[in-house]
């Protein structure tokens, strides 16, 4: 059965699908707070009506104020009004990415307007009305589904993440290529003025989270925490790519192969697997969805910065990002850097 997402409110649950929800849409050099303004004034050809409309406080007001007029909306008004609605919601998308991807994050959801004072443009209240506006919306997910980067990953919920650092809002995404679970620390508020601190972290459930010494993974989340907090701003995107995208037991049994001789390099090719297996590409996705553009990245990964730049992100920078050298991951460091170009300090590796 498809779920139903009822929505009315723009400050209830889903209200970004209200055309009452502030939306800024650039028309001409014309900016529309919101859609319902725009609709609204498309109802008068007097335009100084138009401009009260265009002008008005809130969403509210402009819907009052057209009402006010309600004896001089132009005759031909109930043949257009469907193709002004259709046209003036899918630019309130088009301009705003972050309801595009809230939109689209909604899946194959059947979206209603749960209106008991409208049964065009809602449902009437009780089912009967013919939901035309929220045709037309599932007309627009339709079309942005298909597009890069909404078709990339879609946004789940969020929540606090208190930490020995601070405290970040938890993103979780649902990866539509593959269905993985990935998720992005924010802490502060990163803005597209200047370039975000970011790293993008690969799983490592036995770095991260077993206090492993066999690579540098949990030396390198802590600090990345540390530094974004320090900052004062910053993204950690935590990627659902276990064992550099060979998965935890195919990772067990790598190590295995090391425990016998085998490099990190050697160990995953004997296996069957490429030295690396993972794929950023999806990362535009999460990071077009937290409004970022530009970044400082943490790695010393190349691989990473072209993925990312490849990706469309512009990497202003890159932090390195060397943590936790030691006599058990001595080996697997300096394989790091001789097979798969990673960019160390001779120091830290010696
Ligand atoms: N297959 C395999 N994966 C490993 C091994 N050691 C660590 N990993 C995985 O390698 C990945 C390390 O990821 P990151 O620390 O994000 O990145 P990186 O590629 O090392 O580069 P940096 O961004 O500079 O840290 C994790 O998925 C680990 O599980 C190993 O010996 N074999
Ligand atoms: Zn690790």
């Amino acid at each position: 059965m498809v779920e139903e997402i009822k929505f009315y409110e723009p400050e209830d649950n889903h209200g970004f699908l209200s055309n009452f929800a502030l939306s800024p849409i650039t028309l001409s050099d014309v900016v529309w707070p919101s859609s319902e303004h725009y609709y609204q004034a498309q109802k008068f050809t007097d335009l100084s009506i138009q401009n009260k409309i265009l002008n008005a406080e809130t969403p509210d007001d402009a819907f009052k104020i057209s009402r006010d007029f309600a004896d001089q909306v132009k005759d031909d008004w109930m043949e257009v009004r469907g193709a002004v609605m259709r046209f003036i919601v899918f630019e309130k998308f088009r301009q705003n990415t972050y309801f595009t991807h809230l939109l689209v994050s909604t899946g194959d959801h059947f979206i209603k307007e749960h209106s008991h004072k409208d049964d065009y443009w809602g449902d009437g209240g009780d089912g009967s009305g013919r939901n035309e506006l929220g045709k037309i919306l599932m007309d627009v997910r339709e079309y942005f589904a298909k597009k890069e980067p909404f078709n990339l990953v879609h946004f789940v919920d969020s929540a606090k993440l208190p930490t020995q650092w601070g405290t970040f809002q938890m993103y979780g995404f649902i990866e539509v290529k593959t269905g993985k679970e990935h998720l992005a620390l924010v802490y502060g508020q990163p803005t597209p003025d200047e370039p975000t601190l970011i790293r993008l972290h690969s799983e490592c459930l036995t770095g991260d989270a077993l206090f492993s010494q066999r690579c540098d993974c949990g030396f390198q989340l802590a600090r990345a925490m540390e530094n974004i907090v320090k900052k004062g701003s910053g993204v950690l995107l935590y990627l659902k790519q276990e064992g550099r995208g060979i998965g935890l037991i195919n990772k067990i049994r790598a190590y295995h192969l090391q425990d016998e001789g085998a490099d990190t390099v050697e160990a995953n090719e004997r296996l069957g697997f490429a030295a690396d297996m993972r794929d950023y590409a999806f990362c535009r996705g999460m990071l077009s969805f937290l409004n970022i553009e530009s970044v400082s990245l943490m790695t010393n990964n190349p691989r990473k910065i072209n993925a990312l730049t490849d990706n469309g992100i512009n990497v202003v920078e890159r932090v390195t990002l060397q943590e936790g050298n030691n006599p058990f991951n001595e080996g697997y460091l300096k394989t790091k850097s001789a097979k798969l170009g990673h960019m160390f300090d001779a120091e830290f590796i010696k």
